[in-house]
């Protein structure tokens, strides 16, 4: 008799795969999924893929499931994506909007693309246009009258060719005990 392996546990997503362009994961290199960021996605480096962003605490696996359950516990607000090279099973890049609901025009909801890093090695593959592609279609499908982000001045090229356009300054006052030296 031939035993058949179990079937995986389908992944418990932050939001619905449908949410994800189709336009866009076709566009994809082989071998490469995009898909919301799982509950298990610990496991598969996001801290890691994170790290080529800015200092990352590592606060071990439990830690981050809270975090990815009260994220996903505040309904339609945030939406991170992974793109998983589906050899390794390893996240190689990553993003994430999130929903600013406000009082001006008409109540209307800002998404705030945030968090955009590509592993070192797959930058150059046109892996980070693809996930603020997903993220912007997200944003404009959800109701958002507009996306925003905030980068520094070596990124200005990357989200023109993403369809941005410079507006307005950003302007920051950190809390003094939570002050990250910069890797940037
Ligand atoms: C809102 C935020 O999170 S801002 C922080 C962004 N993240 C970081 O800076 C972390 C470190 N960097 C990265 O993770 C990546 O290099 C990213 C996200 C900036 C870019 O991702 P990549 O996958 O390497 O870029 P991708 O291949 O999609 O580039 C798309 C286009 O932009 C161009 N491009 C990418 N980066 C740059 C840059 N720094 N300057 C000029 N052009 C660039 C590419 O040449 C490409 O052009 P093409 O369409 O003519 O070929």
């Amino acid at each position: 008799m031939v035993v058949q392996p179990a079937p995986e546990h389908p992944l418990d997503l932050m939001f619905p795969q449908e949410l994800i362009s189709s336009e866009v994961t076709k566009e994809l290199p082989p071998g490469l999924i995009m898909r919301p960021l799982a509950s298990t996605d610990y496991k598969r480096g996001h801290f890691a893929v994170l790290s080529v962003l800015t200092v990352v605490d590592d606060l071990g696996e439990d830690a981050w499931v809270a975090h990815f359950q009260s994220m996903r516990a505040t309904p339609k607000t945030y939406y991170s994506l992974v793109i998983v090279d589906q050899v390794t099973d390893k996240i190689v890049a990553t993003g994430t909007v999130f929903m600013e609901r406000k009082f001006i025009r008409g109540l209307g909801t800002v998404g705030h693309i945030e968090d955009i890093a590509v592993d070192k090695s797959q930058q150059g593959r046109r892996l980070g246009l693809r996930i603020i592609q997903a993220l912007t279609h997200i944003s404009e499908n959800t109701g958002c009258y507009k996306t925003i982000l905030n980068c520094n001045e070596d990124n200005i090229a990357f989200y023109e060719k993403c369809g941005y356009k410079k507006k307005e300054i950003e302007m920051a006052k950190y809390a003094p005990e939570k002050i990250h030296p910069p890797k940037l």
